[in-house]
Parts: structure tokens; sequence; C-alpha cells
């Protein structure tokens, strides 16, 4: 647990180029997506955008089989007490445009004098592109993608100085290791507990991505991309539900 927090967060690549990400191949593993509802003890499911009425989004979340496997891994690796909360795994296309568009008025909103250029980067921070493309899927649709926190044993999440989906600056995973941005004394509580999350999450072999410290990656272009493999391992995919 010492460790865990006192080891800092050293976030790569410095700079996200989704463009360069798409460009990864892809050698579909066929890894079945599962549930991860079963494993109660080490695991509570939080599904946000399901509770937020967000178009396509549903109540349970679902992951690739090797990724469930990896979070048991990391899960085994919090202290007595503490708990991941998983708040999203894979995403349909049809929540994915609908929290893109969201994230884009959000940016207008906050930036009315941005260009459509500027405001699709700015965007593109925030949330990946709604992608039907299959050789660059959208990092959720592939199931390689979790987005989580840690609750302590009094049923609190942690305090990350920012809530899920914060769309400040503050949110970038590293922001709380960069003593000049930061009254470091005050805040190394969050620097602590981002430190948590991010090294019990890599150290099985996820991967995060330097802009939301709650979102990592098993598997996808994301993954690989950073990672330096040869390629990916998960494509775009769904759940199979035998009536629908
Ligand atoms: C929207 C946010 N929770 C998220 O997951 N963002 C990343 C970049 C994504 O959409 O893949
Ligand atoms: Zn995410």
């Amino acid at each position: 647990m010492k460790d865990f927090k006192k080891n800092s967060i050293k976030t790569t690549p410095s700079v996200w180029e989704w463009n360069k990400i798409g460009k990864v191949s892809i050698q579909e593993s066929n890894d079945p997506l599962v549930s991860v509802s079963y494993i109660p003890e080490k695991l509570i499911v939080s599904p946000q955008y399901f509770i937020q009425n967000i178009p396509g989004a549903l109540p349970d979340l679902y992951i690739r089989n090797q990724v469930q496997h990896k979070l048991i891994e990391a899960a085994k690796l919090l202290p007595n007490g503490y708990k991941f909360v998983i708040f999203d795994g894979w995403r349909s296309i049809e929540t994915q445009k609908a929290l893109f568009y969201k994230m884009k008025d959000f940016v207008k909103r906050d930036h009315p004098n941005f260009t459509e250029e500027e405001t699709l980067t700015a965007t593109l921070r925030l949330v990946a592109l709604p992608s039907t493309d299959i050789e660059k899927p959208s990092p959720h649709n592939t199931g390689g993608s979790i987005d989580l926190s840690i609750a302590d044993n009094s049923g609190r999440l942690l305090d990350m100085g920012g809530p899920f989906d914060d769309i400040k600056e503050t949110a970038k995973t590293a922001f709380y290791e960069n003593e000049s941005k930061v009254n470091i004394k005050e805040a190394v509580h969050v620097q602590e507990n981002r430190r948590f999350l991010y090294n019990v999450m890599t150290q099985v072999g996820f991967t995060n991505y330097i802009e939301e410290w709650w979102h990592f990656d098993y598997g996808n272009q994301n993954w690989a991309y950073n990672k330096g493999t040869e390629h990916a391992i998960f494509g775009a995919t769904k759940p199979l539900f035998p009536w629908v």
C-alpha cells in the first residue's frame, strides 16, 4: 500500500495522438465479453451512464474475459476493506455518440470563440470519436477499456481531486504530480489516491489514458500503442444476448 502511494505517476505518451493510435493493427483474439458483476467482494458496479440515462447504456457492465482476469489480479492488490468501483466498461456506439455530443456541447459552452477544429480537439481530450471503422474502433467499444475508482471500508470514494468525467484540466492523471501547479501540501492525499489507483492498475498490465485518472486500457489500440506491442488483440465487439 505504502509503495502504491509513494511511487509517482509517469504517464506516457506525453501527448495523446489519436491518429497514431488508430493506425495500430488489430489481431482480434475473440475473447468473449463477460459481466463484471459477479465478484462483489472486491468490485462494486456503478454503471454511471445507465444511471444517468445516457442512450444505449446497459444496467450491467461488460469487459473482455482477459480484462476481467487482470482486474481481479489488480483487486487482489487492494488492502482489506478497499474495493474497485466500476463506472463503465464496454460501451455501445450509441452511448459513445451521445457522450461525444454532450462533451462537445460543454466545450462550446465554455469556449464560444473556438473554431470548429479547436472545438473538436478539445472534445477529443474528453471523449473518443464514436467510430464504426473496424480498423480504429472507439476504445470502450472493444471491451478493453474500464473507467473506475476505489472506495474505502466506509463506502466512500477516495478523493481523486474531482469526480468521474470531470472536464477540468485537473482530471489529467499526473496533474497532482506537478508541484508548481498545485499546493502539494494541501493536495497530498489526492496525489496519493491517484497514485494508488494508477500503480495498482499498471502493475498488472493496464495502461492509463493520460487525460483521465479513471480510464484504463488492456488489449485495445490504446494499450498496444502505449506498450509498444506489435498489435492490439481487441477490436470492436458487443455482448451477445440470446433473445436480442
Ligand atoms: C467519456 C470518458 N468517460 C471516456 O471514457 N473517455 C475516453 C477518452 C473514451 O471515450 O474512450
Ligand atoms: Zn473511459
